[in-house]
């Protein structure tokens, strides 16, 4: 699959959320960050925010949900016009029927990991997601500084999606810009959230463009896609 960026509206001016949200159309996704103060330390937007914003953009909305009990309230992201709605394993009770639930309704079901949480214990979920998060900062804020020693787990996990033969698609997100984004290419990833390095450049959709021809360009040189 050819790379696919999808702009952080955490970083963009929450009262002027449509104006922001029409400045990267020709983005590949709108990526909305859910969050309810006790997952993580910050609380942004809900349910009817989604559904405006859904009206509001021709740009699929990806939600990142960093709540608690996912399992309850992720299938109204779903029905709020979410095409993707993505829920923490840590914060899951039953992520397998949980997946089932959300494609069950129409939209592409999405795991994320944590930086502390391992793959492999989850290898036998890959089947029932579409895409799988890999957080490259810890989960809360956006503009943080990318940790790179996320690298090896974005590589192991991109070496089970082809062991595998799976579809399924790499997201990473959290500090990547246009001097991290080629690493993350490289290891494996094929979906790329980035808050601060759009919304903080003079001309976001300019900033859009030029994040996916630096990953393309990775993309195309990267062994993983080569050797399988
Ligand atoms: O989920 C999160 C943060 O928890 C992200 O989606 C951030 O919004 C990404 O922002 P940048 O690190 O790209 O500035
Ligand atoms: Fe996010």
């Amino acid at each position: 699959m050819a790379p696919q960026i999808s702009p952080s509206i955490l970083s963009a001016d929450f009262a002027r959320l449509a104006e922001e949200a029409k400045a990267v159309e020709g983005a590949d996704w709108l990526h909305v960050d859910v969050m309810d103060n006790h997952f993580v330390p910050n609380l942004t937007l809900g349910v009817p925010v989604v559904e405006s914003l859904a009206r509001a953009t021709d740009t699929p909305l990806d939600c990142h949900l960093m709540i608690e009990e996912p399992d309850r309230w992720a299938p109204q992201y779903v029905e709020a016009g979410a095409g993707s709605v993505t829920f923490h394993v840590e914060a899951a009770t039953a992520p397998v029927r949980l997946a089932r639930e959300i494609r069950a309704k129409g939209a592409r079901a999405s795991m994320a990991l944590r930086p502390a949480t391992p793959i492999e214990p989850y290898e036998d979920l890959l089947p029932e997601l579409d895409m799988l998060l890999i957080m490259t900062v810890e989960p809360g804020f956006g503009g943080q500084a990318f940790l790179d020693i996320m690298l090896p787990k974005i590589r192991r996990t991109r070496e089970l999606i082809s062991r595998h033969g799976l579809e399924l698609w790499l997201q990473v997100d959290g500090g990547v810009s246009a001097s991290t984004i080629e690493q993350c290419a490289d290891a494996g990833a094929d979906v790329f959230v980035a808050g601060s390095a759009v919304y903080g450049a003079s001309d976001p959709a300019e900033a859009v463009r030029a994040l996916r021809k630096q990953a393309e360009a990775a993309t195309s040189k990267a062994s993983w896609l080569h050797d399988h």
